[in-house]
């Protein structure tokens, strides 16, 4: 098959979109161009999989080689990559001021009186806004500048995998661009059981384990999540003053754009949104596409010096549907243990990728069988966890509280761990309070129970690497494995 050309205008963008089972290879030959804010390197050719769907801008004009087929593509010269630019712009001057405080030096326009923080940033939008898209480009140019920057990308949706896989909280200092190719990997990939040489091993996110894909399962554990991970970004930071002057990023999952009811006051309204801006002392938001929810913002945080910015949803951002939203979900989970492939597309033979592009992370995930008292299991909160406290009969109370941990008996059947996916936590801290919540607790890794002998009290589970999970506790939720 002929590549096709696309020849970009300046300020335009290649926007694509991949079927199942269909793959990309687009290489840059003049000009130049970027993915979300990642430069792609002239002549060098990218992959890209997995229903893909992105766009290669170009701010000086370009022509792009495209091999594949997507179900998709245009050009189009409507963008809000001037509204991204800007807002780096902005916030490019605050790491300055920032900086130069954090050396004792004078701020560079000598006003003392304007506050030298580092940006941080809640980004909010409904449903396919392109959210995490404009977390991705604005990372993505703080980390191009050319001086050392280091923004906390937070991802408080648990329904994106981010580093590692859906149901979790997490953070992580970016200091190298975050590519794209697959949505397997929505900010990068970190090394499980890979060869670190092939992957981004520098990045070691501090996860939480909130165990659903939606934050109204459990909103209360949600909230005590946000403090922990605010806690836990401190302290990763604490000793690298430049990730403390690049600021913190937060994407957000579309609920915290939607009110909790229609009545009563905003902050009332929004309850996550408040407890993200208290705990990581967020000084401005960002609301896409949202009149309401900005004059929202406005009335909420007037008076406080947040900057409430709206900015355009760009046209290109894709409607995903359910679906796909579940194949990705499957997709996370399967890369976390195997890896990620991309198939190459016909006519791209491994010779013309110049061994660059990285289209096959094959990893070799373990299964063993262990005795049902090697893992100590627990749910948080309890199954009624699962249902919204709306759900439940009118009057009726809870049995236990929403962040308690209840042990859960593999051997009690209905016991909901069959296919289930575990978070395995790195151990307690040595002063943990005997209030320390299990959900407290850093994640080290996932573990999937795929077969249970009751009568033989043993169960299997494949691992990412083998090691023995003797002694270790193991928190579950409603993250279910479906092998393919
Ligand atoms: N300019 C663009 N051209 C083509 N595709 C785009 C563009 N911007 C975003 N997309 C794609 O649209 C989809 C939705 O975008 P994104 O994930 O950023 O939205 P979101 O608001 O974070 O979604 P969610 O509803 O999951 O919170 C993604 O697949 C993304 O890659």
């Amino acid at each position: 098959m002929e590549p096709k050309e696309w020849l970009l205008q300046p300020e335009s963008e290649y926007r694509f979109e991949l079927d199942p089972g269909t793959s990309l290879a687009i290489t840059v030959v003049r000009g130049t161009a970027e993915v979300f804010g990642a430069e792609l390197a002239p002549g060098r050719t990218y992959l890209f999989g997995h229903e893909c769907k992105a766009a290669i801008f170009t701010w000086e004009g370009c022509t792009l080689e495209v091999r594949g087929r997507p179900s998709t593509e245009y050009v189009s010269d409507e963008t809000n990559m001037w509204t991204c630019a800007n807002l780096h712009v902005m916030f490019e001057k605050m790491r300055i001021r920032a900086r130069r405080a954090q050396r004792g030096s004078p701020p560079p326009d000598g006003r003392t009186d304007t506050p030298s923080e580092p940006p941080r940033v809640l980004v909010l939008g409904q449903e396919n806004s392109g959210k995490t898209s404009i977390c991705k480009i604005l990372t993505n140019y703080a980390v191009r500048t050319g001086v050392a920057r280091s923004p906390v990308v937070v991802n408080m949706d648990p329904g994106e995998g981010a580093w590692t896989i859906p149901g979790t909280l997490s953070a992580c200092p970016i200091s190298d661009p975050i590519p794209t190719s697959t949505p397997a990997h929505p900010f990068g990939t970190t090394a499980t059981s890979a060869p670190t040489t092939t992957t981004s091993a520098a990045l070691v996110p501090v996860t939480f384990w909130f165990g659903h894909m939606e934050t109204k399962r459990n909103p209360k554990l949600m909230d005590r999540l946000i403090k922990r991970l605010a806690i836990g970004v401190d302290a990763r930071i604490e000793h690298d003053p430049i990730a403390k002057i690049s600021g913190v990023i937060i994407d957000t999952p579309a609920n915290f754009a939607a009110a909790a009811s229609n009545t009563g006051p905003t902050d009332v309204k929004h309850p996550m949104v408040k407890a993200c801006v208290d705990e990581f002392r967020v000084n401005h938001i960002l609301v896409i596409g949202n009149e309401k929810l900005y004059v929202e913002m406005q009335r909420m945080f007037r008076g406080s010096g947040m900057n409430v910015i709206k900015i355009p949803k760009s046209g290109g951002v894709v409607e995903l549907d359910y679906a796909y939203r579940d194949r990705m979900h499957n997709q996370q989970l399967r890369a976390y243990m195997y890896g990620t492939q991309i198939e190459l597309p016909p006519s791209v033979s491994e010779s013309s990728l110049g061994g660059e592009a990285l289209h096959d992370l094959t990893l070799s995930p373990h299964s063993t069988s262990i005795s049902f008292d090697d893992l100590k299991i627990f749910r948080v909160g309890g199954t009624d966890s699962m249902a919204p406290s709306s759900a439940l009969p009118i009057g009726a109370g809870r049995m236990i509280s929403e962040v308690q941990p209840m042990a859960v008996d593999p051997s009690m059947p209905g016991s909901g761990l069959l296919n289930a996916v575990l978070a395995l936590l790195a151990p307690a801290p040595a002063n943990a309070s005997s209030e320390d919540v299990l959900a407290d607790r850093n994640v080290a890794g996932f573990v999937i129970i795929t077969g249970i002998d009751i009568p033989g009290r043993k169960m299997t589970i494949l691992a990412p690497v083998t090691g023995s999970l003797a002694g270790r506790t193991a928190l579950v939720g409603t993250l279910e494995w479906q092998d393919s």
